[in-house]
C-alpha cells in the first residue's frame, strides 16, 4: 500500500503567506493570506515553513500555524550553502533569501537547463542559474507595488484615485498612468535588458505582480505561480530523506 504523504508548505512573503496542500506530489489547493487557514480539513503529515519575515514575526507565525496543525512535524526551511543539486552563488549562502533559494531549486528542477527565475512580489528578484545546478547570482529591486508607494509617500501632489489607473495609448497622459506606466517601463527595461545578456536561457516567471509583467513583456517565459512551493516541497522531502 502507498503511503500517502500530506504536507503543508507556507511561504510568507512581506507581503503575503503562501498556503499551499500536497498530497505527494500533487497540489490540493493554495491559499494566499495574512494568517494560517482554519477548519481546512486538511492534517500535513509534516510542515515546510520558509520565511523571508522578522525573526519575531516568523516565531508568531510558525506558533500559530503549529496551533492549528498540532500533529504536524515542523520543518524550517533557510537558504543553504547547497541543497537538491544546487549551489548557491552567495559568499554568505544563509543570507540569501529563502524565497529565492527555493524558487532557484524549483527553476533548475524544471528547466533541466539554463534558467532565469524572475519573481515579482513584494520586492522583484531575478536569479540566474546555470544547468549545471549553479547558481550564478541575482538581482533585487523594488516591486510594482513598493515603487508606486514610495512616489505616493514622498511628494505631495502625486495623487490619484484608483478609477483612474486606466489603460491608455500612448505616452501617459495623467497623473495615475504617469505612475504605473513609469513604474512598468523601470521593471521591463530592467527586465529586458537582463534577457539580452541571457537570451538563450529558458525564463520562469513567479509571485503576485507576475501576470501584469507578462502581459507586457515580449519575452517568453513559463508563468508558474507556485514554484517557491515547489521548490520547498524539493527540499523539504530531502531533509527528511536525509533524516532517515
Ligand atoms: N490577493 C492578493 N493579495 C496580495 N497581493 C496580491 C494579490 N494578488 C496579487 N497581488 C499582488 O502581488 C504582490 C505580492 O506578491 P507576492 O508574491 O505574494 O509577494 P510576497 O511574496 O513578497 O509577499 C502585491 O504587491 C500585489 O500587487
Ligand atoms: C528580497 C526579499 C525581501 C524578497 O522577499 P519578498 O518580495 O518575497 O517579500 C527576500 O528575498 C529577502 O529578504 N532576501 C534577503 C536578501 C537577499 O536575498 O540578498
Ligand atoms: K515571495
Amino acid at each position: 500500500m502507498s503511503v500517502v504523504a500530506s504536507v503543508l508548505v507556507v511561504d510568507a512573503g512581506n507581503t503575503s503567506i503562501k498556503f499551499t496542500a500536497f498530497e505527494n506530489e500533487q497540489i490540493l489547493w493554495v491559499q494566499r493570506d495574512d494568517s494560517c487557514p482554519v477548519d481546512t480539513g486538511f492534517a500535513p503529515d509534516r510542515i515546510y515553513f520558509a520565511s523571508v519575515r522578522s525573526k519575531e514575526q516568523s516565531a508568531l507565525l510558525h506558533a500559530d500555524i503549529q496551533a492549528e496543525f498540532p500533529g504536524s512535524v515542523w520543518f524550517t526551511l533557510t537558504s543553504q550553502d547547497e541543497a537538491c543539486g544546487v549551489i548557491n552563488a552567495y559568499v554568505e549562502p544563509k543570507r540569501l533569501g529563502v524565497d529565492r533559494w527555493l524558487g532557484v531549486i524549483a527553476a533548475h528542477h524544471r528547466a533541466k537547463g539554463d534558467v532565469v527565475v524572475v519573481d515579482a512580489g513584494t520586492a522583484i528578484k531575478v536569479d540566474v542559474v546555470g544547468k549545471d545546478g549553479v547558481h550564478l547570482g541575482g538581482y533585487i529591486a523594488p516591486g510594482l507595488g513598493m515603487m508606486e508607494n514610495v512616489l505616493l509617500s514622498k511628494t505631495a501632489r502625486i495623487r490619484y484615485d484608483a478609477c483612474e489607473v486606466v489603460a491608455g495609448r500612448g505616452l501617459p497622459d495623467s497623473t495615475a498612468r504617469a505612475v504605473t506606466e513609469g513604474c512598468h517601463e523601470m521593471v521591463l527595461g530592467f527586465l529586458e535588458r537582463i534577457h539580452r545578456r541571457y537570451p538563450n536561457f529558458k525564463w520562469v516567471v513567479t509571485g503576485g505582480d507576475s501576470q501584469v509583467l507578462l502581459s507586457l513583456l515580449d519575452i517568453s517565459m513559463e508563468y508558474q505561480p507556485n514554484l517557491v512551493a515547489l521548490g520547498a516541497k524539493l527540499v523539504g522531502d530531502e531533509q527528511v530523506r536525509g533524516n532517515k
